[in-house]
């Protein structure tokens, strides 16, 4: 058996204000400070360790996962770090503020744009100063392959290309890994490992900052997965995500 950490990084500056963020580069709230020292917390107190990180090439995930290896004396753990594992590109709704956008154009489309597995929410436009294209941490990537928007599917389309070329080698040799990422790059992940129906996964909501632990057998099937942290707070928490774009 071999455990797989998933961490929703912190809350970051954009989730306090309710904001769509994606793959804008919004940085921890003091808040999402003290919630990913708090996942350490979890994870020492429950006798987690790993031996390997990914996380995403922003800096809310990046942050928490410092946090957690400095708190857990493991700086010296190797960690990769790639645009697969970012955020589900919100395109044209990034900035925007959750229950407006709600308000203006009716919560249930919010919801899909939000949570649907096939729906994706306006792009940016080509010349959008916050298009990746124009981002230098993308410069080696072909901007055509860039992303204006995503939906969950096309977030999952190239986070498992790299689940299965460098996390899955290193779970296979008996690695525990942890992956700071985001809460839709996870719920890819969840998808994949749990082999969620394309219509349920919308009701899945990962809250920042608990880890969700996965015991993973020799095949790297799922045998099961918790979160640590008290189930209750984790439920309030988890429910509390899903009703950010509820219309006041
Ligand atoms: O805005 C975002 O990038 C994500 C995560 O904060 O939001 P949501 O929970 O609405 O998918």
């Amino acid at each position: 058996m071999v455990a797989l950490i998933l961490l929703r990084h912190g809350e970051s500056l954009w989730n306090r204000e309710n904001r769509f963020t994606g793959w804008t580069d919004v940085d921890l709230s003091p808040r999402g400070i003290e919630e990913a020292h708090r996942a350490a917390q979890l994870l020492s107190d429950g006798g987690f360790t790993f031996r390997v990180a990914y996380t995403s090439v922003l800096k809310r995930a990046i942050r928490t996962l410092w946090i957690v290896m400095d708190d857990l004396d493991l700086m010296y753990v190797p960690v990769h770090r790639s645009w697969r594992l970012n955020e589900k590109s919100y395109g044209a709704l990034q900035g925007l503020n959750k229950q407006e956008t709600a308000a203006k154009y009716g919560a249930e489309q919010v919801h899909l744009w939000r949570r649907a597995y096939d729906v994706r929410p306006p792009p940016l436009s080509r010349d959008d100063p916050g298009h990746p294209r124009f981002d230098p941490r993308y410069a080696d990537l072909d901007p055509e392959s860039l992303p204006a928007t995503e939906s969950l599917h096309d977030t999952l389309e190239r986070v498992l290309p790299y689940w299965e070329s460098h996390i899955t080698a290193d779970l296979r040799q008996g690695k525990p890994v942890l992956v700071s990422a985001h809460g839709n790059s996870l719920r890819a992940l969840v998808k994949h490992l749990d082999g969620v129906p394309d219509d349920e996964i919308a009701g899945l909501n990962i809250p920042t900052g608990y880890p969700l632990v996965y015991e993973l057998d020799g095949d790297l099937k799922a045998v099961k997965h918790y979160y640590l942290g008290d189930p209750e707070e984790v439920a309030a928490a988890a429910r509390g995500v899903a009703r950010q774009a509820g219309v006041k």
